[in-house]
């Protein structure tokens, strides 16, 4: 007779956590990353990037092909068609063609950049909303207090201002959201804690630049949880006030990831110029529009260029043509893990026993269980950065850094697989959070 398949095993209750050991062994697991449909309201509403970044149901797929091994054809070739993800659109995993990835969305879709094609440039500013004196100013932490009550359209926080990456990232995540800025990370998470906010969208990790270890300190220090994640390609642009030529620069600001991103070819383009960090791209433009400096440039978009009424010198100057930034997508309640479509979950831990065994444990419990990981990141252990352990080689005693481990891994929670594994782990780390 055959086998009769096992039903798939239900969400974790919420109990789960709490049968976690306690205190000294604290678990948290987000489950990522199927990214949220956005809601009716925002959908309908429209007056974020209105049909713009990643309104089709493809650029949704696309952002979860690192969780998908496999999309279909057919939705490859929608990509550039479909302009709304229905409430529950699910990408089917038909295991039989290739991944889509961000690389192959086609500068048209790139940050209010003009599209490779020739199809014209994604004008992404509401009408009448080209004066920087018209756009909204950044939160800041002196703004942060208990949000009253506010309409339906869904509420975004990012950090930056309007024309950064982050925004652009925001109406990715959410098309037809109505994008917040706030002048630091820290404000983003605190805007959703208070309601100000229903989401922020922050970004983790660049293509080029690496980790942003900010965000991952952060996520560790505040209760939001992971409900999806986006990939924006980055095409940077070199901006500088109209008339302004480049023998004239003596200096070139922008965010610091920008700046990295853009070294090599700032180099190769033989600029003159000192580099100087600022807190976003968008902001570095504003800052040259705002002081009228016609011997300083900024990195960013061409839609900072566009709402700050900069001219664009250089365009595509990041050292990596496929130049993507990740971006996490976070909310104060979890999304319920399923089975039935790809996910990621992101788990933290530490541990203080047994030494650097316990991360080979720790990726044992995946691997034998076949759950590939998809990152590992450490972060220093804060309130506990040393170790002293016995050295016997010494003689005496060694002092080791205290590590936090980021992993990331392709299995949902309600995946019996992920269930077994934590619980495995649990047992040698001190310090688990999902
Ligand atoms: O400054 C911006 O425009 C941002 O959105 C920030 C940020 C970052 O933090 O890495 C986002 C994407 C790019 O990689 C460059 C900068």
């Amino acid at each position: 007779m055959p086998a009769i398949p096992s039903p798939s095993p239900p969400p974790l209750p919420p109990l789960f956590r709490c049968r976690l050991r306690p205190p000294s062994v604290l678990l948290t697991t987000h489950c990522i990353y199927r990214p949220e449909p956005p809601s009716n309201a925002a959908v309908g509403g429209g007056s974020f990037f209105p049909g713009a970044i990643g309104a089709s149901r493809a650029d949704w797929q696309s952002s979860c092909a690192i969780l998908a091994s496999k999309v279909a054809v057919s939705q490859q070739q929608d990509h550039h068609h479909d302009q709304h993800l229905p409430d529950d659109a699910s990408p089917p995993a038909t295991g039989d063609s290739e991944q889509i990835h961000d690389e192959e969305v086609p500068a048209m879709v790139v940050n209010g950049h003009k599209a490779s094609d020739g199809s014209g440039s994604l004008d992404l500013v509401p009408v009448g909303n080209t004066g920087s004196n018209l756009l909204p100013r950044p939160l800041t932490i002196a703004d942060l207090s208990p949000a009253p009550m506010h309409g339906s359209q869904l509420r975004v926080a990012y950090q930056g201002v309007p024309g950064a990456y982050s925004e652009a990232a925001a109406g990715k995540a959410y098309p037809g959201c109505e994008a917040i800025p706030c002048d630091q990370f820290e404000v983003a998470f605190q805007a959703v804690e208070l309601w100000i906010a229903d989401r922020a969208v922050l970004p983790v990790e660049n293509s080029l630049g690496g980790s942003i270890h900010r965000n991952y300190d952060l996520l560790l220090r505040h209760r939001l949880h992971i409900v999806g994640e986006v990939q924006l390609p980055v095409h940077h642009c070199l901006l500088a006030l109209p008339g302004v030529r480049r023998e004239y620069l003596t200096r070139v600001i922008s965010h610091p990831q920008a700046l990295a991103q853009c070294e090599l070819t700032l180099t190769k383009m033989g600029l003159n110029v000192v580099r100087e960090a600022v807190d976003d791209t968008a902001g570095a433009a504003e800052y040259v529009a705002a002081h009228g400096l016609q011997d300083t440039a900024a990195i960013a978009s061409a839609r900072a260029a566009h709402l700050y009424g900069l001219e664009v010198l250089a365009d595509g100057i990041q050292d990596d043509s496929s130049n993507v930034t990740r971006f996490v997508m976070l909310a104060r309640e979890p999304i319920i893990p399923r089975t039935d479509r790809p996910f990621k979950t992101s788990i933290v831990f530490a541990h203080d026993r047994e030494g650097t065994s316990v991360l080979f444990k720790v990726l044992s419990a995946f691997a034998f269980r076949d759950i590939s990981l998809t990152k590992i990141e450490s972060r220093p252990h804060r309130g506990r950065p040393i170790r002293v352990v016995d050295d016997a080689n010494l003689g005496g005693t060694a002092k080791h850094f205290e590590y936090m481990f980021y992993v990331d891994f392709e299995a949902s929670m309600a995946d019996v697989r992920a269930q077994n594994a934590l619980a495995e782990i649990q047992e040698f780390t001190s310090f688990l959070r999902s």
